[in-house]
């Protein structure tokens, strides 16, 4: 029960809006000769979370400061709830569309409960005071953004993040059925950006629809229902996170290499960047002959195999890996990659039928890649069954496990070592690759090339 004799429940109900779809047909925009977004469609359904994903620059902000009716396209309409927002008053379209803007400085100074109670003014005559269900909206706001204990102090003496909770308030106290977030979690720390996520879902949930930039694109996978991937201005993919964040789209959009492997605790997408670009574009950005899709077998286990897998794979070359030890890191990224993967018991040394799978796959590939592969696996007696002449790369950074190192600083500089190790160890495996197969058109047998990359020299 609150001051005014009303339960909460009553509050929510006061403060939560029909559900109502937003509709954008066809909007392109260009800012003088910039073309920003050209001929867009997308619906977001009445409690449905969607996510707006892509590159800087992809014309994400441009869309929605359309969708809040900020910016006028130069074509194409923006409905929420069957009403343009283009075509109405900017009071009429604040009832319809909440926003969270990426900038929340505001350039003037207003305790945080007034910011919030800003978010009524659409809903109550300019010259009236709040009315006890405005006061009762906005606590509500405050309560569920965590930023009660802030809301006697001036708005321009509280951090980023907890200014980017307060807009958000304000947002929740407009009560409307769409919001349109920009980057909601951008000065957030992990436990905020949690807990806001948690709430937009929570708001979804209670019927609101809702559409969100976000840049870091787990958190996309983990809280949106679907994610929409702008790139040069267009929707490049649209779908469910596992539809939309795949190498292939995020190879294209963002020209990035990546590993989308699922994660351990939420189950959602993860997406690692790896360093290096776009493999198939020289420095001009020319796009360079694609690898030849042939086998390749990794000899070996821990962080060194799992990065030449995790390279292989969005070289697009098919990989197996084994032996290797269960529960292995290479492992792991391999069962997620859906690689082929023999593990074996780490403590049996490798069992008969273990050794005959084993070398089976090693006589499958094409360029065998030792990186780091460990005893205890039998691997050491599979080298004598390696088929003559096989392409070989090494990749070898244990010197650099065996250190002790002691404070991050060298934890980092070590982890980025081993990557440019493993790195120029993949370029080396995609050259071999090619060799081999070049040689095997000619009808030559394939030539022994050989690489050790000595991770400890840089
Ligand atoms: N008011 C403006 N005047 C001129 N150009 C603009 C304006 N706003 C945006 N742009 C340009 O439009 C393009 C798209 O910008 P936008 O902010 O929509 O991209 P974004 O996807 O949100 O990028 P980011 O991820 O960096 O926030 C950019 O090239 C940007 O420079």
């Amino acid at each position: 029960m609150n001051d005014d004799g009303r339960t909460l429940e009553a509050d929510a109900e006061l403060a939560t809006p029909e559900p109502a779809p937003i509709t954008v047909e066809n909007v392109s925009h260009a800012f003088d000769d910039l073309s920003v977004l050209e001929d867009v469609s997308l619906t977001v359904e009445p409690g449905e979370f969607v996510g707006l994903v892509g590159p800087n620059g992809a014309g994400k902000t441009t869309l929605l400061r359309t969708i809040s009716g900020a910016l006028e396209p130069d074509a194409g309409t923006v409905e929420i709830d069957e009403t343009d927002v283009h075509d109405v008053s900017s009071r009429a379209s604040s009832r319809l569309v909440a926003v969270v803007p990426q900038d929340t400085t505001l350039s003037f100074s207003f305790d945080v409960r007034d910011v919030v109670e800003m978010g009524r003014h659409p809903h109550r005559s300019r010259f009236s005071p709040p009315r006890p269900e405005d006061r009762a909206i906005v606590e509500q706001a405050l309560e569920r953004t965590r930023t009660a204990d802030l809301a006697d102090r001036p708005i321009d003496e509280i951090s980023g993040g907890q200014r980017q909770r307060v807009v958000l308030a304000r947002a929740i106290a407009q009560a409307t059925p769409a919001l349109v977030l920009d980057e909601p979690t951008a000065s957030l720390d992990i436990n905020h950006q949690v807990e806001t996520l948690e709430l937009v879902r929570e708001l979804v949930s209670e019927g609101r629809t809702a559409v969100a930039a976000i840049h870091d694109l787990d958190l996309a996978a983990r809280y949106c229902d679907r994610l929409v991937l702008l790139a040069d201005g267009d929707v490049y993919r649209e779908g469910t996170p596992s539809d939309v964040l795949t190498g292939d789209a995020l190879a294209e959009s963002f020209d990035a290499r990546t590993v989308v492997t699922p994660n351990p605790v939420t189950g959602s997408e993860t997406v690692t960047a790896l360093a290096g670009g776009d493999r198939n574009a020289t420095a001009d950005g020319e796009p360079t002959e694609p690898p030849l899709p042939d086998r390749v077998h990794v000899l070996g286990s821990g962080r060194a195999a799992a990065g030449v897998l995790a390279r292989l794979e969005t070289a697009g070359v098919d990989a197996s890996i084994g032996p290797v030890p269960a529960g292995d890191a290479a492992a792991e990224l391999a069962r997620s990659l859906a690689a082929d993967v023999l593990e074996v018991d780490p403590f049996a040394g490798g069992s008969d039928a273990d050794i005959s799978a084993a070398t089976d796959a090693i006589r499958e590939g094409d360029v065998i890649v030792f990186a780091d592969f460990v005893a205890g696996t039998g691997t050491a007696g599979l080298l004598e069954r390696l088929p003559d002449g096989t392409p070989t790369v090494v990749v070898e950074t244990r010197p650099f496990a065996d250190r002790n190192f002691a404070g991050a600083a060298a934890r980092e500089q070590y982890a980025t070592r081993r990557e440019r190790a493993v790195n120029a160890a993949v370029e080396d495996v995609l050259e071999a690759v090619r060799t081999a197969n070049a040689d095997r058109s000619d009808g030559q047998s394939p030539p022994q090339s050989t690489s050790a990359i000595d991770s400890t020299d840089d």
